[in-house]
């Protein structure tokens, strides 16, 4: 379970999330969309524990993340949009640390997930030798061997090739189906429209639409041309596009 109340963050005089609440239950896949400088990445680093809300609570697994951080930590595994990893260490040294840290996976595990994204040839290789797309894999292989009931993702696909992506979504629709919680960012509608169980799109740090596909299908529907059974591309561009002519709007009020 992921819990996001009233969370705000300023940088400065710079809002860069205002007022954004959600929860994501066991068994949701839940997608976090939105433009560039939206705060999708200042709202997962909250998450993590890597941002400090202004305001707000954000709880992950039932544990405030900054008032219980080392319980919280331990409900949910992170993989962020660039892999941070030990590159003087081997994939499988890294992976049996991480084991060790988290006192979950055994052996067996971590030669099932090397194997899983065809990594077992290159296990006794020094990480810093890995391509972009297989520290990837190593990351997301460091956020799952712990089994944790939550997931936190941040544009998981960005290096992957293909067949990894495909791998990795059906990996996460698979682990939400399992009851475990997951959320994730990306820019990538046709991903988010195959996988998310709820979708919510920020903008410049509001809340522009929450909802399922359908929900979201709604509440899009502005009378003449409305959007009915419409993909995710049409919704997401609807809403970011009205934002912006509302906004256009105030401003020209604000001069007359
Ligand atoms: N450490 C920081 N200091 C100052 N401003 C920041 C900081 N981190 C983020 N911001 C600002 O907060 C806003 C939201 O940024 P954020 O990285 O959360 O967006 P995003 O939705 O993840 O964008 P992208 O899709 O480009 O990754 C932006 O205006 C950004 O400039």
């Amino acid at each position: 379970m992921i819990e996001v109340l009233n969370f705000h963050k300023r940088f400065g005089r710079h809002t860069a999330v205002s007022d954004l609440s959600f929860t994501v239950k066991p068994g949701e896949l839940f997608g976090l969309l939105g433009p560039n400088g939206a705060g999708k990445t200042t709202t997962i680093r909250a998450m993590v524990g890597l941002t400090r809300p202004t305001d707000g609570v954000v709880r992950v697994g039932g544990f405030d993340v900054w008032k219980d951080p080392v319980r919280a930590k331990a409900a949910f595994g992170f993989i962020p949009d660039r892999p941070y990893l030990y590159g003087k260490l081997t994939a499988r040294e890294l992976l049996r640390f991480i084991r060790d840290l988290h006192g979950k996976g055994s052996d067996h595990d971590i030669e099932r997930w090397l194997e899983f994204f065809s990594l077992e040839h290159f296990a006794n290789e020094l990480i810093e030798t890995f391509s972009h797309g297989m520290k990837q894999k190593l990351t997301i292989i460091t956020a799952l061997l712990p089994d944790p009931p939550v997931l936190i993702v941040d544009e998981p696909m960005v290096g992957l090739d293909p067949r990894a992506a495909k791998l990795v979504r059906e990996l996460f629709q698979d682990y939400a189906n399992k009851g475990r919680t997951v959320l994730l960012t990306t820019h990538s509608l046709p991903l988010a429209e195959a996988v998310a169980t709820r979708i919510t799109v920020l903008d410049r740090g509001r809340v522009l639409g929450m909802g399922t596909l359908d929900e979201l299908r709604e509440t899009t529907r502005t009378g003449v041309g409305g959007v009915e059974g419409e993909s995710l591309e049409r919704i997401f561009f609807r809403l970011v596009e009205e934002e912006e002519a509302e906004r256009k709007r105030a401003r020209e009020l604000e001069t007359a």
